[in-house]
């Protein structure tokens, strides 16, 4: 959707590694967008884009053939795009992998981006397509909606870009401000947590493993509560996942031979004793920022 970061050049770097010509879609898509979210808002910095995509296509010895950036006049050409829920038009719904984990919160989410993967995948007849593991819910659909549909394209996978504290990067992080971004690991931190009592603490059970995420959530929370109004930062966990890769059903157990799909989405609360001079971000800091993130439990080579 644009406002590129190093995630999104990854996906592309990939991409030319296996394919002589790499095809870019920027487009931020409005069905996928509920009629309460950042839509108006989302970062658009379409020059920035083209300079980065100039300067690494320079790297990757011109692969980069098409910068595909339509108008939405294009994408939806009959219809007006309707992101209501129960939405006319022309959509695509994959459930029930679409009503879970981050469809709960977002029920047009996922319709809204079948629905433009398919217009994308059918314009421009791709042999690969790459996504984010950032966006790991997206990634099963889209697989989902390729076998479903019979699709003749291969989903390929690109592991999530980091800050240097472990912050997954994602165009929203920009309407942290710098004193939520502070704390904006807390997502990952509670995430690894969880991986090191699956991987090196032997934990095999949902409680088990789901219960050192929590633990840390409430450590950071605590610490807090102890900070004064100008200094500490309130969030909330939407949701805390130990999920089946294919399915994404919560599972009880996690079995070796299958892995688990560990995720999590929070919202960074609007900031209290907001000083004047205090960087508060794109929006400044009208509303919540909502954060997702997830490590896959490989399944153990037995
Ligand atoms: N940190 C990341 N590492 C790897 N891939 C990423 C990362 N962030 C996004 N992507 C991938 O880039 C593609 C385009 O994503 P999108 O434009 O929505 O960016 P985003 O940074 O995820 O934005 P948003 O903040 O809206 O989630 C998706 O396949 C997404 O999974
Ligand atoms: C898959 C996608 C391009 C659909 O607009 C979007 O959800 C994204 O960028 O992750
Ligand atoms: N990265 C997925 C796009 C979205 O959150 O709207």
């Amino acid at each position: 959707m644009g406002a590129l970061h190093a995630g999104h050049l990854s996906l592309i770097r990939l991409a030319a590694q296996e394919n002589d010509q790499v095809f870019v879609s920027i487009y931020v898509n409005p069905t996928q967008f509920g009629l309460n979210e950042d839509l108006d808002s989302y970062p658009k910095t379409w020059e920035k884009d083209i300079t980065m995509l100039e300067e690494l296509n320079g790297e990757l010895k011109g692969r980069i053939n098409t910068v595909f950036a339509p108008t939405t006049k294009t994408m939806y050409p009959t219809l007006p795009p309707d992101s209501s829920i129960p939405g006319t038009g022309s959509f695509l719904t994959i459930t029930p992998l679409a009503n879970l984990l981050e469809g709960k919160t977002r029920p047009v989410f996922f319709r809204g981006v079948a629905t433009v993967c398919m217009k994308l995948f059918n314009i421009c007849t791709p042999e690969r397509v790459y996504f984010g593991q950032k966006d790991v819910q997206q990634t099963v659909i889209i697989k989902r909606m390729v076998k479903d549909f019979h699709l003749n394209t291969q989903v390929r996978v690109v592991g999530t870009e980091r800050e240097e504290d472990g912050l997954a990067m994602s165009s929203r992080n920009v309407y942290l401000g710098s004193r939520r971004r502070k704390v904006g690991t807390l997502l990952y931190l509670a995430l690894r947590a969880a991986e090191i009592a699956y991987t090196t603490g032997g934990k095999r059970t949902r409680e088990e493993i789901l219960a050192q995420a929590w633990e840390l959530t409430k450590y950071i929370s605590r610490e807090q509560d102890l900070l004064s109004e100008h200094e500490r930062v309130g969030f909330e966990v939407d949701y805390l996942s130990l999920a089946d890769p294919e399915t994404l059903e919560e599972v009880q157990s996690v079995d070796e031979g299958v892995g688990a799909v560990l995720s999590g989405a929070i919202k960074m609360l609007p900031l209290e004793g907001v000083r004047p001079t205090e960087e508060l971000g794109l929006g400044g800091d009208k509303g919540a920022v909502r954060l997702i993130d997830n490590i896959i439990l490989r399944p153990v080579e037995r």
